[in-house]
């Protein structure tokens, strides 16, 4: 039996991640990438949905722009009511004041509810599109063999809310900077150009420079991104395989593998502070000066009396405006360029199950074709190659009919579970062509049989839906496969509180995966060293339970096996094959 994913693989994908060659933060390519996963939305079937939203933040964003409007305008008449001393005015405008404070927190708070609502609408959709590609064509077990992209469940869930989220928020922010920017560069330039000026060429500056020597922070953040998802699957492979590491003693092992996963962590996370340290500097730098440019530009006007108290509060306020949008990017660039490595992220598990892939039962060259056949099962000159194009199987050309069954042997290795797959239907790396009842008729028996989690009920009924079927013929199914005790050892046919994965031996799970064979009503089954933990009583009754018209193809070199089988196709390394009667005459 094979194993898709082994940690190896899993770390070469993190050092594919580490290549210093994958670049830093690249506007250009963030964009491109934006808008693929923003066209999904805004112009795929939820687009309704996606524009009457958007219009509800922007337009929320637009009426929170007015308010911070109104409240210089009012800010400026009241300083200019005070230095005047006149009383009846600043009474009239503390009210006005008043009312406008408490506007504020309403059109405040309405602002981020709309926000939620869009990013979780998005979420909504760019998820269950990724999760129906996922789950579509065989890509859940085609991306398992992708050692670039790790963790495809976080990025379909944890990375997409994060995404969607600080998407909307950058969305908003930047439609108010921009609204913010038009209008309150207009009041500075109008109250005094030369500040607008000075303003417009210093957070130029400090853009460009901020870009310039935060470029690294987003490769750091994708590897954070990444190592952090890879120490989470250390643990939880240890939570799944508890019982074998336990039996292997592989504590030491198991504890010195997630601690240097913790290490990475760690090493990355010094790196990424080191680095968003030495950004600060320019950050706060960029922050705290400007401070001193309104009092050093205009304070000389004022002091002539040119400007009024009123109007310096207003350049003031204009000023701060316009500074806090131009300096965006300045101000955001840590929570950007982690923004980066998530969309990076997000992308990657898109461009994957959108993939077209070798081994999806699409049809192409250098692959597999296949047929739906009647009844019978036909190979004709079919070769199985590894995804590395290395030769298993060569030229295999063979066919069973109906009610027949084939034995297939051959040393580990050799390529058995591979064709297998091929006559399943979820490998096509090869050539020739495989003639097999529909995948609906087909039913796969593994050496170990995927438990669900879930009642004994649902384990026994799975793929089916459990409603469907009657308990009392689970019941009967279940003292068929000689699993009498099973209902006590679940605390009952439809008790979820037993972990059956976990509790049923290997041997006892296979008898499950005989019992939904029964009930299936496949007219094809595939068994791949479905009885390697059976003794050979067991064994022998799973053979005589299975319906006499059930065509079979099972793999082991189990001789016991010999007896149940009419034909045996033996495999031999190097390709060559020979298929013989099971039974001498
Ligand atoms: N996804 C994969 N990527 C690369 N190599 C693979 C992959 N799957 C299988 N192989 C390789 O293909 C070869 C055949 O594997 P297969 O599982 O078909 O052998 P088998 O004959 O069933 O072995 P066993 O009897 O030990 O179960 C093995 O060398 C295996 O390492």
């Amino acid at each position: 039996m094979v194993t898709s994913v082994s940690q190896a693989q899993e770390q070469q994908g993190l050092e594919k991640l580490s290549n210093p060659k994958d670049g830093g933060l690249d506007p250009l390519k963030l964009m491109a990438q934006i808008r693929v996963l923003a066209g999904d939305f805004w112009f795929g079937g939820a687009a309704k949905t996606a524009w009457i939203w958007t219009f509800i933040a922007l337009f929320l964003s637009l009426v929170k722009t007015v308010y911070a409007v109104a409240l210089s305008f009012t800010q400026r008449m009241f300083w200019t009511a005070l230095s005047e001393k006149n009383a009846e005015k600043f009474s009239k405008l503390l009210v006005i004041y008043g009312f406008a404070v408490i506007i504020g927190p309403i059109v405040l708070a309405l602002y981020d509810w709309a926000k939620n609502i869009l990013s979780l609408r998005w979420r909504q959709d760019l998820s269950s599109k990724l999760i129906d590609r996922y789950m579509a064509k065989n890509n859940y077990l085609e991306t398992t063999f992708d050692t670039s992209l790790d963790n495809p469940d976080q990025r379909m869930t944890e990375d997409v809310t994060l995404f969607t989220r600080v998407a909307t928020d950058l969305m908003c922010q930047i439609f108010v900077a921009i609204l913010d920017f038009i209008v309150f560069s207009a009041i500075l330039y109008k109250l005094y150009p030369p500040l607008f000026y000075v303003l417009v060429i210093y957070c130029l500056v400090g853009t460009s420079l901020t870009l310039i020597l935060g470029k690294p922070l987003a490769l750091l953040n994708r590897k954070q991104f990444a190592r952090e998802a890879s120490l989470r699957y250390s643990l939880v492979r240890v939570r799944e395989n508890a019982e074998s590491v336990a039996f292997y003693r592989g504590d030491e092992r198991e504890k010195s593998n997630i601690t240097s996963r913790f290490q990475d962590v760690l090493t990355n996370l010094r790196n990424l502070i080191g680095l968003e340290r030495n950004l600060a500097f320019l950050q706060k730098a960029y922050a705290y000066v400007p401070n001193v440019l309104p009092s050093a530009i205009a304070g000389p006007k004022f002091m002539k009396g040119d400007f009024e108290l009123g109007i310096m509060s207003q350049i003031y306020f204009s000023y701060n405006h316009v500074l806090q949008d131009l300096g965006l990017i300045v101000n955001q660039f840590s929570s950007i360029s982690t923004f980066a490595a998530n969309v990076a992220r997000v992308t990657q598990i898109r461009e994957s199950v959108y993939a077209h892939r070798a081994t999806n039962g699409d049809e192409a060259d250098g692959l597999i074709s296949r047929q739906i056949s009647a009844g019978e099962l036909v190979l004709e000159h079919v070769s199985t190659r590894t995804p590395q194009q290395r030769q298993l199987t060569k030229d295999v050309s063979l066919a069973i009919e109906n009610n027949q069954r084939l034995l297939v042997t051959g040393e580990s290795g050799v390529g058995k579970s591979s064709l297998m797959r091929s006559i399943a239907g979820i490998w096509n790396i090869g050539d020739g062509r495989i003639s097999s009842p529909d995948r609906e008729h087909c039913f796969f028996l593994p050496q170990r049989p995927y438990m669900v989690q879930g009642s004994l009920k649902e384990n026994v009924t799975y793929p089916r839906n459990p409603d469907d079927v009657d308990d009392d013929l689970v019941r009967e199914i279940l003292k068929k496969v000689n699993l009498p005790t099973a209902e006590t050892t679940a605390g009952g046919i439809s008790s979820t509180t037993v972990n059956l994965g976990a509790v049923l031996s290997l041997g006892e799970q296979q008898r499950i995966g005989f019992a939904r064979l029964l009930l299936s009503g496949a007219k094809f089954a595939i068994l791949d060293e479905s009885t390697s933990a059976l003794d050979a009583e067991t064994e022998a009754l799973m053979y005589r339970i299975i319906p006499d018209d059930l065509m079979l193809v099972s793999v082991s070199n189990k001789p016991s096996l010999t007896q149940f089988h009419d034909s045996i196709l033996c495999l031999d390394s190097g390709g060559s094959w020979s298929l013989g009667p099971a039974q001498e005459d």
